[in-house]
């Protein structure tokens, strides 16, 4: 019989404002994500993360996100922020990711023509404690709002997988149901629409918990 979590982990990311990341924690969110990423739209400064992670309730994780930051950074972020986990989205090898000491999430992009590989992945990153199966191309960064197609989620991953890409509270109940992931990450799908990134959206931040544990349920 397929392994089928007990409860979907979820984890909200890219936030820039303290009372999203508290509000998080009172909707029972397992993770929220800061971005380092240059390229990122969510970006923020180190003092601003310090500043939201003071606003975390107790047990739920603080990640820092990165793609292709200089080692230095990472090392300063760890410092100031103190993240209890890492996420990876760029050409990052095992030796760099596992330098920093923290566990960390290695991202995958979906978005190339053959879904991965699992025991390649394995091989490349032995000392993961998780993959995050992200929508974009290789080479693109994520946040970008775009699903990939579920039913290319790769077989036979033995570490924790986590579903992200374009996953709204309109589509995450259908996206676990297909996937039954570890757990779902969600930016964009929890914003104000029409406003900037990294605004979250309160209501659609309760909804999207609310379809997640539907899902559980079923
Ligand atoms: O959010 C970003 O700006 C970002 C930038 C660079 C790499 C990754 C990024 N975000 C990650 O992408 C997924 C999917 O985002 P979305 O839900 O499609 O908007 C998100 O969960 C982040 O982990």
């Amino acid at each position: 019989m397929a392994f089928q979590p007990f409860r979907t982990r979820i984890k909200f990311c890219g936030m820039t404002r303290p009372g999203d990341v508290r509000l998080a924690g009172e909707l029972g969110v397992d993770a929220v994500g800061f971005v380092f990423a240059v390229r990122s739209r969510r970006r923020v400064e180190p003092g601003q993360a310090v500043a939201m992670r003071e606003a975390l309730a107790p047990m739920v994780d603080a990640v820092a996100l990165f793609m292709d930051n200089p080692a230095d950074e990472v090392r300063q972020v760890v410092a100031a922020v103190r993240p209890s986990l890492l996420q990876f989205h760029g050409d990052e090898d095992e030796g760099f990711c596992r330098s920093f000491g923290l566990p960390y999430l290695k991202a995958v992009p979906m978005g190339a023509d053959e879904p991965p590989d699992p025991l390649a992945l394995h091989a490349r990153f032995p000392s993961a404690a998780g993959f995050l199966l992200d929508a974009h191309a290789p080479g693109e960064p994520g946040g970008g709002g775009r699903a990939f197609d579920w039913s290319k989620v790769p077989r036979g991953l033995t570490k924790p997988i986590l579903v992200a890409g374009g996953l709204t509270p309109e589509n995450v109940h259908d996206a676990v149901v297909a996937t039954r992931p570890w757990g779902v990450d969600v930016a964009s799908g929890v914003e104000l629409e029409g406003g900037s990134p990294g605004i979250k959206d309160g209501t659609r931040m309760r909804r999207f918990v609310e379809e997640v544990r539907r899902a559980d349920c079923g």
